[in-house]
């Protein structure tokens, strides 16, 4: 039996080689590969011996040769095969043991394009879809993580069983896929091409979905930056599914602001929102915006935290805390509550598309990071600059508050936040009625009738926000200005399935 080991990462390989040159097989090795094996005292053949040709073109032809991969697709019980290497000299390969250039890292670094291109690996893939083709006589290894199960198998069975091939062989094509993807991706530089191929690899396997019936796993993107990438877990349980999509929007929430914010959600909902000039002010603020719901949610802010934020948070029952650092202290009387997961995040959101399935499809869209168009003041008064800034406030946070979406703000605090219904009118009541005392109204899209502006007098809103655009705009307009209510248009709609 042979072998044909090319890695572009060595670890592993000399146990591997080891064992297999002990079971008799013949080890055939590239250049950096073979020198590598020679410096471990373990015997190869170099592949220029089995070709006939010197490595060529610096190194982009080494192993692209008949007598490599007609030795590896070769059917064994097919006579005429079999027949046609006895013809031309060439020897079987029974293992191909590859890994790739690293073209998933390098894409990242700082490279020019045509150095970029050179970490394409053409050789390592054709011979690992050659082997995964024809895996029932080719024990084909991409993963130095499979090297134990290989060795296993071949001490207690003599071989590697039908099945492990197979799986073997599944692991190449989806590595080799996922690989492929990611260059096409870095040449084709179009968010919706004709075939959509997305690489991601698992972050790790989720104790469940949505519900503890359902299955899940957490992947992340091998191109492009995006904050749900590489956040680090400094304290607390393994985070769950839906932990997972609360910080998500909770700390995309708290990125659209400069100033201090904070952000509380539960059910993938804001619960509550406000600025401060500090963490521990924004988040006295935000806990009054609702006290209520706020309970075993999640709290994300743009800050660091410190010590005294850290003791106001620990004095309620949260899941999660977010924010993009902390302070030694803070960290401390945090992690005194071992189930308090506390997520530092190291970059903020970046994501040029966002993806939803559907049974049988997924949508693709880019995200929604425009707020207003134009700002348009339709009413015979206008706001104030502190009724502008609050609406400009509100704008942000009803963006992530899932329609039919009303947010009733007072003084950077969205004190009334209301979404999920089906029809407008429904959560300008609810807002409002939580709300109560709040100063203007923003609503993530326009008024069909006139019913929000009169609920809105009766709560004694000053100022509205809201896209404009319906046909009814006047009536309205006429309601605000009998009540004396100011509004103004955005000219953008937001919203939020
Ligand atoms: N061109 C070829 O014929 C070829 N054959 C194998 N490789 C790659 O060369 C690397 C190993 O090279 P070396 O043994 O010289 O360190 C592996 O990552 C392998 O996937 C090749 N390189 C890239 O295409």
């Amino acid at each position: 039996m042979r072998a044909l080991v090319s890695t572009f990462y060595k670890e592993g390989i000399d146990r591997f080689c080891n064992f297999l040159y002990k079971k008799g097989v013949e080890i055939i090795s590239t250049g950096g590969t073979y020198k590598y094996l020679k410096e471990k005292g373990i015997p190869a053949i170099e592949v220029k011996k089995i070709t006939g040709f010197e490595e060529i073109l610096d190194g982009r032809v080494k192993t692209l040769h008949p007598n490599i991969h007609a030795g590896i697709l070769a059917v064994r019980d097919n006579k005429n095969h079999m027949n046609s290497l006895k013809e031309k000299g060439i020897g079987t390969i029974d293992f191909v043991v590859v890994n790739l250039y690293p073209f998933f890292e390098k894409i990242y670094e700082n490279l020019t394009f045509e150095e970029k291109m050179e970490f394409i690996d053409i050789g390592g893939p054709s011979m690992l879809r050659a082997a995964a083709k024809n895996f029932k006589d080719v024990v084909v290894l991409c993963d130095y993580r499979d090297y134990e199960l290989v060795i296993d198998e071949f001490e207690k069975f003599g071989d590697v069983r039908y099945e492990t091939r197979k799986y073997l062989a599944g692991k190449v094509f989806n590595l080799t896929s996922c690989y492929d993807a990611l260059i096409a991706n870095f040449l084709l530089e179009d968010l919706y091409p004709e075939y959509l191929s997305l690489s991601y690899k698992k972050a790790m396997d989720l104790r469940y979905g949505e519900n503890p019936h359902q299955r899940s796993a957490f992947y992340v993107k091998l191109d492009g930056n995006g904050s749900m990438k590489d956040f680090e877990k400094l304290n607390g349980k393994e985070l769950s599914y839906n932990n997972i999509k609360d910080i998500d929007i909770a700390w995309k929430l708290v990125c659209e602001f400069e100033e201090p914010a904070c952000c509380a959600v539960k059910h993938n909902i804001p619960c509550g929102v406000a600025l401060g000039f500090d963490a521990q002010d924004a988040f006295l603020k935000t806990l009054e915006c609702d006290p209520v719901s706020i309970f075993g949610g999640i709290v994300a802010f743009n800050t660091k935290i410190d010590k005294k934020t850290a003791e106001k948070l620990v004095e309620i029952f949260l899941e999660v805390i977010v924010a993009p650092d902390f302070d030694k202290e803070a960290l401390e009387i945090l992690s005194s509550k071992k189930n308090l997961r506390v997520i530092k995040m190291k970059s903020k959101p970046s994501d040029k598309i966002e993806v939803v399935s559907v049974d049988g499809g997924i949508l693709v869209q880019s995200v929604d990071d425009k707020l207003i168009d134009e700002l348009e003041v339709v009413t015979e008064k206008s706001p104030t600059k502190e009724e502008i800034e609050d609406m400009i406030f509100g704008m942000k946070v009803v963006k992530y508050v899932k329609s039919n979406a009303i947010v009733v703000v007072n003084n950077k605090k969205a004190v009334g936040i209301a979404g999920g219904q089906v029809n407008r009118i429904w959560a300008a009541c609810q807002a409002l009625e939580r709300g109560k005392g709040g100063n203007v109204l923003v609503s993530d899209a326009f008024f069909p009738f006139d019913d929000v502006v009169k609920e809105a007098a009766k709560y004694n809103i000053k100022a509205i926000m809201q896209p404009g655009g319906a046909l009814r705009d006047k009536q309205s307009i006429d309601a605000c200005n009998k009540y004396g209510i100011s509004m103004v248009f955005t000219k953008i709609r937001h919203f939020k399935h």
